[in-house]
């Protein structure tokens, strides 16, 4: 485990396990419709590219950056679009794909500007979930797993751009965001 971690909540083994999950009823769901996969960088990007190798029909990708944490472990408030789609979405059934909801506000500002841009439908594939950080009503229509009000770290998820490789999931020692 790495030095800075306090716990692991998710192996590698398990997380590739729910992946797998997952992929299969996306490939269910959207068998016939093309599906646009739309990946959160940067979080996301771990989770996309196992995801995707499970979905057995076939699909799309495009990337967005969005950005509300910055440097801290609080959300700033702000969901700011640090890069955008290539394609349109206009009439596409698009699949967000997410790291972590927490607050809900990516999520909640994502969805809006897709269906403004007239997508047919936009579902979220959200791997992780923090019910507990929520400040906006928003759930993700295929979940992970659920965890716990803290703040965690590995596969994609970062604090300061720090830990996004680790293979599996931690919790963060708080004296690690408090230096
Ligand atoms: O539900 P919320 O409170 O909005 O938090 C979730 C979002 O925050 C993180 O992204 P971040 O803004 O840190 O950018 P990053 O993916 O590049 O780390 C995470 O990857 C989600 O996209
Ligand atoms: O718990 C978290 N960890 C990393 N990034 C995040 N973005 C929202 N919540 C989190
Ligand atoms: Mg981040």
């Amino acid at each position: 485990m790495h030095p800075d971690l306090e716990k692991v909540l998710f192996s590698e083994e398990e997380i590739l396990a729910c992946v797998d999950r997952m992929g299969r009823q996306l490939s269910a769901d959207y068998d016939g419709k093309n599906p646009l996969f739309i990946c959160v960088l940067k979080g996301a990007v771990l989770f996309m590219a196992d995801l995707v190798k499970r979905v057995t029909i076939p699909l799309e990708m495009d990337f967005m950056a969005t950005s509300s944490y910055g440097a801290a472990s609080k959300s700033s408030g702000v969901v700011r679009i640090l890069k955008d789609l290539e394609r349109p979405v206009e009439g596409r059934h698009v699949v967000i794909v997410e790291d972590i909801i927490d607050t809900g506000l990516t999520l909640a500002y994502l969805k809006e500007v897709l269906l403004h841009r007239r997508a047919a439908s936009v579902k979220v594939a959200a791997l992780f979930d923090k019910p507990e950080g929520r400040k906006m009503e928003i759930e993700a229509d295929y979940r992970g797993f659920v965890v716990p009000n803290e703040f965690i770290v590995g596969y994609g998820l970062d604090y300061a751009e720090r830990y996004r490789n680790l293979p599996y999931v931690g919790v963060l020692k708080p004296e690690v965001y408090e230096r």
